[in-house]
């Protein structure tokens, strides 16, 4: 626009001339173009800024009020914010896309952008001139594509949600199987009437204490004690009795022992303790205390509490199941006899 006020004649052209042809020009395009006198606040619009829209041309005040009474009232904020950027040199260019209200009372995506052409001696803006381009098929394109990308963005942060969700309630599913799974073991070990360990348990116990044996040369011994004429207690107070006699057992027992003996009811009145890191001697000590202890365990029977002990220390070239025969062999010796211990 610099070009149009330099001189009365470009190219031979008068000053009348070029604007005759700028006018025949602006008549033609069909953007709408817009040219603000600032310090007047004159306005001139264009054959096709006023078609754009449907109104009839000129029919407008030529006024900037006519500019803000169009602009869609969700856009105005935002286009205004952009043009006093311009205007007061914060922002380099004005270009803006909104959306300007038609004669029908429809509205239509422009783009809007417009710069400074003359200025005063002391360099402020005398004039502006811009364009507005019809860019509503382009927008609404553009935008509806927006839309979908949002609908799939929220379509797979909704599959996201409901695949962790998934994830974490099989996890959770899995966690309770493998603590069921855990427990029924624990269940499957122990002996349901003492509460201690079975002889299911006490048989794996054993095999992993011979391994070790196998490997580290650790000493282990076996523990075995059959109550005394325990019949005889069925027989004169009731299986009842019976069954308190053989708690009241296990749970001393279980006190004379440490935390990392096998401790299992082998059957009936029947017990045997592994004893890992123990040799025969030292088992054959803690058979004599629990002989002692077990006939102060107070059963509110007339008779004392009795039992017979054997005791055989684990040997790296006999099988587990040997060495409970062999047990069971010393322990037929004691029987013999009663109440004593047999080392084999
Ligand atoms: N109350 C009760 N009795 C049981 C249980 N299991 C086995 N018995 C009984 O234990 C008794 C074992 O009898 P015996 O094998 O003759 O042994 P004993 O009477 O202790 O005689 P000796 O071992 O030779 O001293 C039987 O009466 C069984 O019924 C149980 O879980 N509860």
């Amino acid at each position: 626009m610099d070009d149009l006020k330099v001189s009365d004649s470009v190219y031979g052209a008068t000053h009348e001339a070029i604007a005759r042809t700028l006018r025949f020009a602006l008549e033609i395009v069909s953007d709408g173009i817009w040219d603000w006198d600032i310090r007047t606040d004159h306005v001139k619009r264009s054959p096709g800024w006023y078609s754009m829209l449907g109104y009839a041309v000129d029919s407008l005040p030529e006024n900037v009020l006519t500019w803000h009474q169009v602009i869609h009232p969700e856009d105005f904020e935002r286009v205004m914010r952009g043009f006093r950027a311009y205007l007061d040199g914060t922002h380099p260019v004005y270009a803006e896309e909104y959306r300007c209200r038609c004669r029908n009372g429809d509205y239509l995506w422009i783009s809007d952008h417009g710069r400074f052409v003359e200025f005063d001696k002391e360099g402020r803006a005398t004039r502006m001139i811009g364009a507005h381009r019809n860019i509503h098929e382009r927008k609404l394109a553009e935008l509806a594509l927006q839309r979908k990308n949002q609908e799939l963005l929220a379509l797979n942060q909704a599959l996201e949600d409901l695949v962790a969700a998934r994830t974490e309630a099989l996890r959770r599913a899995n966690r309770a199987l493998a603590e069921q799974a855990a427990q029924a073991l624990r269940l499957s070990e122990i002996d349901p009437l003492t509460q201690i360990a079975n002889r299911r348990c006490l048989e794996r116990q054993l095999q992993v204490e011979w391994h070790r044996l196998q490997r580290h040369g650790h000493p282990c011994a076996l523990l075995m004690f059959d109550l005394d004429h325990f019949k005889r207690i069925n027989d004169g107070f009731g299986h009842q009795a019976g069954d308190r006699v053989l708690v009241a057992v296990a749970q001393a027992v279980r006190q004379d022992l440490r935390d990392v003996d096998c401790f299992a009811r082998w059957g009936g009145e029947e017990f045997i303790v592994l004893l890992p890191e123990t040799d025969a001697a030292a088992a054959g000590s803690l058979a004599e205390r629990l002989r002692l202890n077990l006939r102060r365990i107070d059963v509110a029977l007339p008779m004392p509490l009795t039992a017979s002990f054997a005791v055989a220390q684990m040997v790296a070239d006999e099988a587990p199941g040997d060495l409970v025969r062999r047990l069971d062999a010393a322990l037929y010796q004691a029987k013999r006899q009663r109440d004593c211990i047999v080392v084999s």
